[in-house]
């Protein structure tokens, strides 16, 4: 495995994520010092020669907060009018720590269309690569105002992931509450030991981990090493840390061993397909047969002949999956045909669709070149 300090100092760009509690201060409302401790290593990064993405959450946590909830409300409404009231504390308090620290913040509220949309996707990061290229710190959030459960990105450690495979992140770094991972929620097991490194996407690391251990966080410990295999497809390795180290961000860009590291080992995905699979929902879903299974691992395309079923509406252009017959997902990428063309074609010979549909454009469902092979289940 590579040395920390060899992934330090190859490192340019850095996402680091900082969850809820951290940001409030378990809950008690925005911590301007500890802000102003994460804003000044900020600098220290950048006067380094390294760019530096801030992922913050904290909106809902903080807005309970302004609002006087006396705890975190449960109605959608009032959890998104909570997100809009603590999104402007947040604001403030970045606004005001990096200019006592002479750098200019922007701030980003993305949803889950932002990112699935592939003309939206590229808008996205070539906003955050012009404000990188201006020195401005891009400070992301979900735009948690606008949107319901099934359209969500969901949690921050998986939006940390989606922006480092967006802007080509060499690393993101996720500052949480605890010291890193553990082999069990150290909140509830005395025993549990700190990981100090494993590969990213390691299949023993998801039965360690646990949920929030507060009601203030989101996703846990779960969410994070999900995050880290998603950050690995391209390219980037992740550090689980705590935000409360002093110097935490600084001391790991020395290659100091600090928290969990999860290695990236496997080869980066081309910046099209980390696209395709990092779509966390999609319109619809194709069911294939073994034959199809096998031809698409060898590389070759989908054609309609290996489709058992069709799933779900779609348009021609949008990213579908496919599933094998036992449930898996092996792969998924651009169709060539709508959801209702896809169903007169299924199971049909590539002689047969003139006669079908009445005209050929393509012969195949999903063409190699706009499919990603997904090893295991996202
Ligand atoms: N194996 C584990 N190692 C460390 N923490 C764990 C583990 N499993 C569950 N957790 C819980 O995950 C929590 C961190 O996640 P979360 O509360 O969502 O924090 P954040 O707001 O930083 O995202 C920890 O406080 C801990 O209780
Ligand atoms: N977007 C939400 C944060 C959601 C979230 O994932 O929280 P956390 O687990 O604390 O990182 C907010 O700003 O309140």
């Amino acid at each position: 495995m590579k040395e920390n300090k060899e992934i330090w100092e190859k490192a340019k760009r850095i996402v680091v994520k900082i969850g809820s509690s951290l940001v409030t201060n378990e809950g008690k409302g925005v911590d301007q010092e500890a802000i102003n401790r994460w804003v000044s290593q900020f600098r220290h990064l950048q006067e380094q020669g390294k760019e530096v993405i801030l992922v913050s959450s904290g909106a809902i946590a903080e807005g309970v907060v302004r609002l006087g909830f006396e705890k975190r409300p449960t109605e959608i409404h009032e959890l998104q009018a909570c997100a809009a009231v603590g999104q402007m504390g947040l604001a403030h308090a970045y606004e005001k720590c990096f200019a006592a620290h002479d750098l200019v913040a922007a701030q980003l509220l993305l949803t889950h269309a932002d990112l699935a949309n592939r003309e939206r996707y590229l808008n996205a990061r070539h906003t955050l690569l012009a404000l990188l290229k201006l020195k401005a710190v891009p400070i992301i959030n979900e735009n948690d105002t606008v949107i319901t459960d099934e359209i969500k990105v969901g949690d921050n450690d998986t939006l940390g992931a989606l922006t480092t495979n967006l802007v080509d992140a060499d690393i993101l770094v996720i500052l949480t509450d605890q010291e890193g991972m553990f082999t069990a929620d150290p909140r509830n097991d005395p025993n549990a030991e700190l990981i100090s490194r494993a590969a990213a996407g390691s299949a023993d690391l998801e039965s360690m981990a646990g949920g929030a251990g507060s009601s203030i966080g989101k996703g846990g410990m779960l969410t994070k090493i999900l995050a880290a295999k998603r950050a690995a497809r391209s390219g980037a390795s992740t550090v689980i840390v705590s935000g409360r180290i002093p110097d935490v961000l600084v001391r790991l860009s020395e290659g100091e061993s600090l928290g969990t590291l999860l290695v990236s080992e496997s080869e980066p995905l081309s910046a099209r397909r980390q696209w395709m699979a990092d779509h966390l929902q999609l319109k619809g879903y194709c069911v294939i047969d073994e034959g199809a299974v096998q031809a698409i691992r060898k590389g070759k395309s989908l054609l309609p002949i290996g489709v058992k079923s069709v799933q779900g509406e779609f348009l021609k252009g949008e990213v579908i999956s496919c599933f094998d017959q036992e449930g898996k997902e092996v792969a998924r990428g651009l169709s060539n045909f709508s959801a209702e063309t896809a169903r007169k074609l299924k199971g049909k010979h590539s002689s047969e669709i003139e006669d079908t549909v009445g005209y050929i454009e393509r012969q195949e469902l999903i063409h190699h070149d706009n499919m990603v092979l997904i090893q295991s289940a996202n």
